[in-house]
C-alpha cells in the first residue's frame, strides 16, 4: 500500500526539527488515535501537536528516570522546539544553513552560519561556526585581539566516541546549495573533541572590546560581539578551528560566556552519552547546531545566576554534576526580565515565578514559540509538574503552589490524635488492611467494604454509586439546611430556602492512628500525585488546562483540590474586594457537614480557594456531565465531616494527552450566584450552559 502522504509530510516536519521518523511513528500512530484520526488539529501550527507530543515522550521518559525507571533519558528537546519555531517564516526552519550566506572564500577555507531565529531586531542575532584551516584564522585575527594560550585538560567525554571517524555526513537540513558545498568529511576527518584528550593546546581568544576590529575589513561592531575560537579537532589535512560568535545586542544584558570548557560540560549534561548522538543518524550539522544552543543557553545560565530568580536553576560552576533536570533552560534568554510572585510568608509556599514574555512571535499572525517550565510544584510534589507556555499567548498563572491545603486565617480545623475515637482508626491492624480478611473500622463509612481495590484504584462499585450521584442528585438523598450558607450568600437579608445538598458518599483512610503501614492500600489520596502531568493551553478559550501524559485506568486517583481553606465569610470577603481578573474562581464548598443539627455560622462554614495558593487541581477545567474526573470527598486526619480532602478520580480510562475535566456542578440558571461563572465551551454534547449567557457560577 502506498504511504499515506500525509504521514510522510508529518515525518518530513519532524526530520527538520531533527526528529528521526522512528521516534516520531509511534507517537503519530498515538495522536492519530486520541484525534479520532482527524489531521487537521495535527497539521495545526506546522505540526505543533505532534511536535508537543513527541516532547513530552521524551518528558516522560526523563520523569521515568525520576522514578527509578532505569530506561535511559532521551534528549530534553523543548528548549529546542522554543528556538527551533521562533523562526519568522515557517516555525520550524529555525537553525538553518544558509547556502546563500556561505562566502565565497578560498578552497581551504569554509564557513558555515549557523543563525539563530531573529526575534525580533531581524538579522543581529547570530551564532556562527567558522570551520577553517588554522592559517586563515590566524590571519583574520584584528589587531584587537587579544590571544589567551592554555593547556586543557578535558574529560575526552561529551558522549563523542574517542577518535571516531565520520564517514558519512548526514547534512539533512541543508538546502541543495549548501549540499554543493559539504565539507570535506571524509574519513581522516577526526569528530571535535577527539583528539582533544589532556595535553592538547586550546586557543582561545576573545576580542578586545575596548577597540573596534580595526583592519579586519568586518562591518560588524566587534564591541558587541562575543567571540571564542577553539582549536577542537585535526585532521590529517590540519587543524580545525570553530570560532563561536555570538552577538551580544539580543542576548541577556548580562550574558557572558566564561570558559569553553564549562561550555562543553554543559554539553555533556545535557547531551549524555547515553543519548547516543553519535548512532547511525549522527549529523555533523546536528551537532554543531547543538553546540551553538549549548553555547547560548550556559551564557544565559551565568546571566540567570546573577537574577535573583526562584527557578530551581542549577549553578553550573558548582563541582559537583547537576542533575539534567536543574539544567533546564525553561525560558529563552533573550530579553528576560523574571519576577517572583510575592507570597506571604508561609514556609509551606514555594512561589512560582513569572517571568514577562519574549517579544511577541508571531508567524503569518499566528503564535508559535513556547518554553516551559519543567516542574510548577517546585518540587514539592513527588512528580514534577510541567507547564507548556506558548510565548505570546496566555498569561503565565500567578499563584503560589502548594501541595496540600493551608489554612488561610480563621477557618477552624481541628487536627489532634485525641479526637479520633478508637472506632474512628484501625490501632490493632498491621501491614496492609486491605489484605486482612476481614474490613477493619475504617472501612466502616464505605459499609464495611473498602473503597479501594488492591492496585490503588476505586471499586466499580463505589464508582458507580458516586457517578449516579453526581448525574441524577434528585435519585439521591439529600438533606435541607434550615439556614442555608449558600442561600445567605446569595442574598444575605431574605435568603431563599434551602435547595438541598446531597448526602455525599465517603471514603474514610486510615491514617495516624491507625496501625497499618504506609502502603495499606487504604492509604491512596494522602500519598499524592504519582501520575504525569502537563498544564497546557487548552485550544477552547478556556485557559490553562490540565492533561495527562499517561494512560490512567478507569478509578485512577489524580490528584486532590488543595488550596487555602477559608470561612464562608472570608470568601465573601475575598469576592467583594476582588476584581477584574484577580477575581476568585477557584472556591469549592464543603458542604458535607451542613446537614448537622445546628444552624452553620458562615464564621464556620469551609471552603476551599485555589486562587493565590494552590495545587495543580487548580487548572482543571469544568465539562458539563461527561467530564473524566471525579471528585471525591475523602477523611484523613479528622474524624468529622466539617473539614475533609477532595480528591478527583477518573471516571473512565483517560487516554495519554486527553485534557482533566471535571463537573463544577455550575447551575447556568442561577442568576443570583454571587460569583460570576464563565461562557462555558466544554464542548460536551450535554452542555448546561446551552444559551450561552453570562450566568452565575457555583461549586
Ligand atoms: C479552576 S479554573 C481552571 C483553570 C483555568 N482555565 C485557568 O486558566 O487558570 C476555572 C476557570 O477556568 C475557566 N474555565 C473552566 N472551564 C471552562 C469551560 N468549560 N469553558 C470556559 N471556561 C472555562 C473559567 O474561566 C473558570 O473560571
Amino acid at each position: 500500500m502506498a504511504p499515506n502522504p500525509r504521514v510522510l509530510k508529518a515525518f518530513s516536519a519532524m526530520n527538520k526539527l531533527g526528529i528521526a521518523t522512528e521516534r516520531v511513528r509511534p507517537v503519530l500512530k498515538k495522536l492519530l488515535l486520541l484525534y479520532d484520526e482527524n489531521w487537521e488539529l495535527i497539521e495545526e501550527g506546522n505540526y505543533r501537536a505532534l511536535a508537543d507530543a513527541i516532547f513530552d515522550d521524551a518528558d516522560d521518559k526523563l520523569t521515568s528516570e525520576k522514578n527509578g525507571d532505569p530506561e535511559p533519558p532521551s534528549e530534553k528537546p523543548h528548549e529546542r522546539w522554543s528556538k527551533l519555531t521562533s523562526s519568522k517564516d515557517n516555525g520550524i526552519k529555525n537553525l538553518e544553513l544558509e547556502a546563500d550566506k556561505i562566502p565565497q572564500s578560498s578552497n581551504r577555507t569554509r564557513l558555515l552560519n549557523v543563525h539563530r531565529a531573529p526575534v525580533q531586531n531581524e538579522g543581529k542575532y547570530s551564532v556562527q561556526f567558522v570551520l577553517s584551516p588554522v592559517e586563515k584564522i590566524s590571519s583574520t585575527q584584528g589587531a584587537s585581539d587579544v590571544q589567551y594560550t592554555n593547556r586543557v585538560s578535558r574529560d575526552p567525554g561529551l558522549g563523542f566516541p574517542k577518535r571516531e571517524t565520520i564517514r558519512d555526513c548526514n547534512f539533512d537540513n541543508v538546502s541543495n546549495t549548501s549540499k554543493k558545498q559539504r565539507i570535506n568529511c571524509s574519513p581522516q576527518f577526526s569528530l571535535p573533541a577527539s583528539n582533544v584528550g589532556p595535553g592538547s593546546v586550546e586557543t582561545f581568544l576573545l576580542r578586545d572590546k575596548t577597540k573596534k576590529n580595526e583592519g579586519s575589513g568586518s562591518a560588524h561592531d566587534y564591541s558587541t560581539i562575543f567571540q571564542t575560537i577553539h582549536d577542537i579537532a585535526s585532521s590529517t589535512c590540519g587543524r580545525v578551528i570553530v570560532s563561536l560568535k555570538c552577538h551580544r545586542t539580543l542576548l541577556q544584558q548580562n550574558f557572558h560566556i566564561s570558559n569553553f570548557d564549562d561550555v562543553l560540560k554543559f554539553m555533556e549534561t545535557k547531551y549524555p552519552r547515553s543519548d547516543n548522538c553519535f548512532g547511525p543518524q549522527f549529523s555533523l550539522v546536528k551537532y554543531l547546531k547543538k553546540l551553538c544552543e549549548g553555547y547560548v543557553e550556559f551564557g544565559a545560565i551565568l546571566a540567570d545566576k546573577s537574577l535573583s530568580c526562584n527557578l530551581p536553576y542549577h549553578d553550573i560552576r558548582q563541582t559537583s554534576a547537576p542533575k539534567r533536570d536543574d539544567l533546564r533552560i525553561d525560558y529563552p534568554s533573550t530579553n528576560m526580565d523574571k519576577k517572583v510572585v510575592n507570597y506571604s510568608g508561609s514556609s509551606d509556599s514555594v512561589a512560582l515565578v513569572v517571568a514577562q514574555r519574549q517579544p511577541m512571535n508571531k508567524i503569518n499572525g499566528k503564535r508559535v514559540a513556547c518554553s516551559r517550565i519543567s516542574d510548577i510544584t517546585n518540587g514539592t510534589e513527588k512528580v514534577t509538574i510541567s507547564l507548556l507556555h506558548e510565548i505570546g499567548g496566555e498569561d503565565l498563572p500567578k499563584f503560589n503552589y502548594i501541595p496540600e491545603n493551608i489554612i488561610y486565617q480563621s477557618a477552624y480545623v481541628h487536627i489532634s490524635l485525641a479526637r479520633i475515637a478508637d472506632e474512628d482508626c484501625c490501632s490493632s491492624c498491621t501491614g496492609d488492611c486491605l489484605s486482612s480478611s476481614v474490613p477493619c473500622a475504617c472501612a466502616r463509612d464505605t459499609r464495611g467494604e473498602f473503597a479501594y481495590t488492591p492496585k490503588g484504584l476505586l471499586t466499580e462499585e463505589f464508582l458507580r454509586s458516586c457517578i449516579s450521584m453526581k448525574l441524577k442528585p434528585q435519585e439521591h438523598y439529600q438533606f435541607f439546611c434550615q439556614d442555608c450558607p449558600l442561600e445567605r450568600a446569595k442574598n444575605a437579608y431574605s435568603p431563599e430556602k434551602c435547595k438541598g445538598h446531597l448526602e455525599k458518599k465517603f471514603i474514610k483512610e486510615c491514617w495516624r492512628k491507625c496501625g497499618c503501614n504506609m502502603k495499606c492500600g487504604n492509604r491512596v489520596v494522602q500519598r499524592g500525585i504519582t501520575r504525569k502531568l502537563q498544564v497546557f493551553v487548552t485550544n477552547k478559550s478556556k485557559g490553562w488546562g490540565l492533561r495527562t501524559l499517561e494512560k490512567l485506568p478507569k478509578g485512577a486517583f489524580v490528584c486532590e483540590y488543595a488550596g487555602e481553606v477559608l470561612t464562608n465569610m472570608e470568601l465573601y470577603e475575598r469576592n467583594n474586594s476582588s476584581t477584574g481578573k484577580y477575581r476568585h474562581t477557584y472556591p469549592v464548598l464543603l458542604d458535607s457537614d451542613w446537614c448537622s443539627e445546628k444552624i452553620l455560622n458562615d464564621e464556620d462554614a469551609l471552603c476551599l480557594d485555589a486562587t493565590y495558593y494552590g495545587n495543580v487541581s487548580r487548572f482543571i477545567n469544568h465539562r458539563c456531565f461527561d467530564s473524566n474526573l471525579l471528585e471525591v470527598p475523602v477523611q484523613v486526619e479528622t474524624p468529622d465531616r466539617h473539614y475533609y480532602h477532595i480528591a478527583f478520580f477518573t471516571k473512565r480510562e483517560v487516554n495519554a494527552y486527553e485534557e482533566l475535566t471535571w463537573d463544577y456542578g455550575i447551575d447556568f440558571e442561577d442568576y443570583n450566584h454571587p460569583i460570576k461563572a464563565f461562557q462555558c465551551s466544554c464542548g460536551s454534547e450535554y452542555c448546561r450552559d446551552n444559551g450561552k449567557k453570562i450566568v452565575t457560577s457555583t461549586f
